[in-house]
């Protein structure tokens, strides 16, 4: 097997022990243009339909993404599993086409009900996961959710013979690190201390290191178990509920947004079609090269243009009527952390009576302050990963999200 990883191939360190508690729901699906395209295009080919797929987490942002490109773009597809703690309605939807959908409320931190999702599939696609940055959930249960859920996971698949096995991670898996080191235009092999302290990463790298670790096993049946982890910059698209809450935020201040990061601090951003697609490739592919993708992390990334956070989401904000207010941060980073400080003081005095969990925190203030971004190609050289949709079609679709949102807004 291929070892190229390297410097960023998580092998990070985390500050203390994460935990965490229950997620809240991720955004209702189907009711964007391009999925419901998507759905109605179904994958329609003369090859043999024969393959049962599970997607983990198949009623999130991404999840409902990965779940309608398989339906359009997987034609062996018999059966499609979708395994949410919280299906979405829009599934209904996708029960007339030629591909089984079978939707399943479970939970990955059940055992049982992960090993009864999972027996029978040829692939698994694990996206579930508390993606929790702002302190809504108790360290406890991010941990519980997104390491443990993983372990469950891949012992479901050793015990039920499942041979392969994909991982949605992130970024985050590597940085930015507790060190505020950027990471510029860098790519899987690139050296980098991935040290954390923050639940979040510290959970994601402990799943991605339990999953690339299992890739060999023997699973029940006696062959070997093919994994690989996909690592995401900051996803867009449609159904972003950060990009939801940043639009809303703006409609309150009268159309305004305050620049709180240097137009100079790049941030990666991939389009989440294009995550779902490499999703479906990837998962194709390891069940042809299981000696080269094997075990290996591969960034996601497409054309979206390198540009801070702030100053990217206005590629989909200003079109919407906002505007971002000056060209650098109108107050001085040490106030801004103060004030990161205070909400984070006032989410803490304020639990026990209800969840206060602004966009601005001491961790989300650190990670929007670095420069993360990446540069690669090894998706393509392992695995042929084009990106399906143009930088001008990402945003494109976008744009009309936000503005179907807007027109919710009135
Ligand atoms: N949103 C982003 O920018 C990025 C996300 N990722 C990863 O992508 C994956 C999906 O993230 P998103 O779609 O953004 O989040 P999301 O919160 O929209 O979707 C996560 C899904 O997992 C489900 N889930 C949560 N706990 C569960 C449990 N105990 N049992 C079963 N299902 C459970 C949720 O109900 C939800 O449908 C996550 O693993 C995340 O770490 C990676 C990089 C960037
Ligand atoms: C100064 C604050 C208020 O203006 C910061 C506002 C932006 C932040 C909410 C985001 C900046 C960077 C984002 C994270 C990044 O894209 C990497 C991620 C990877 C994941 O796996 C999950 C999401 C996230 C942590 C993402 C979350 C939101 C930001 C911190």
């Amino acid at each position: 097997m291929g070892q190229e990883g390297g410097g960023a191939s998580g092998r990070g360190r985390c500050v203390g022990r994460p935990a965490g508690a229950p997620k809240e729901d991720g955004p209702s699906g189907g009711q964007f243009e391009y999925l419901r395209t998507v759905a109605a295009g179904m994958a329609d080919s003369t090859e043999v339909r024969e393959l049962v797929y599970l997607v983990t987490g198949g009623c999130g942002f991404l999840g409902e993404h990965v779940v309608r490109m398989l339906l359009q773009r997987e034609p062996r597809l018999l059966e499609l599993r979708v395994f949410d703690l919280h299906l979405g309605a829009w599934l209904e939807e996708l029960k007339t086409g030629p591909v089984q959908v079978t939707a399943i409320q479970g939970d990955v931190t059940q055992a049982h009900e992960v090993a009864a999702a999972v027996a029978g599939a040829h692939v698994v696609i694990h996206t579930a996961g508390l993606v929790d940055v702002f302190g809504r959930a108790s360290p406890e249960t991010i941990y519980e959710v997104n390491v443990q859920g993983t372990k469950n996971v891949i012992e479901a698949c050793v015990q039920t013979g499942t041979r392969f096995l994909v991982y949605t991670s992130s970024m985050e898996v590597v940085g930015p690190n507790i060190k505020g080191h950027h990471f510029y235009r860098g790519n899987e092999d690139t050296p980098y201390e991935a040290v954390h302290r923050h639940p979040y990463p510290c959970s994601k790298a402990q799943a991605e290191r339990l999953v690339l670790e299992a890739n060999g096993r023997k699973v029940h049946g006696g062959l070997p178990l093919v994994t690989c982890a996909l690592r995401p910059t900051g996803i867009y698209g449609e159904g972003h509920q950060i990009m939801r809450d940043f639009y809303h935020q703006g409609l309150r201040l009268g159309g305004r947004l305050f620049r709180t990061i240097p137009a100079s601090v790049e941030h990666g951003r991939v389009y989440v079609g294009n995550v779902a697609w490499m999703h479906v490739l990837v998962a194709r592919e390891l069940q042809q090269r299981a000696a080269l993708m094997g075990g290996q992390v591969y960034f996601c990334y497409d054309q979206s243009p390198y540009k801070s956070y702030e100053d990217f989401n206005m590629e989909f904000l200003g079109p919407c009527g906002l505007r971002l207010v000056e060209t650098r941060p109108l107050v001085p980073y040490w106030l801004l952390m103060l004030l990161a400080a205070l909400n984070a003081l006032l989410q803490w005095l304020l639990r026990p009576l209800l969840l206060y969990a602004p966009l601005l925190n001491p961790y989300t203030l650190a990670v929007a302050n670095t420069a993360f971004t990446v540069n690669t190609d090894k998706a393509q050289r392992h695995f042929g990963y084009e990106p399906l949709f143009s930088w001008e079609d990402s945003r494109t679709r976008t744009i009309r999200w936000v503005q179907a949102m807007e027109g919710s807004a009135r």
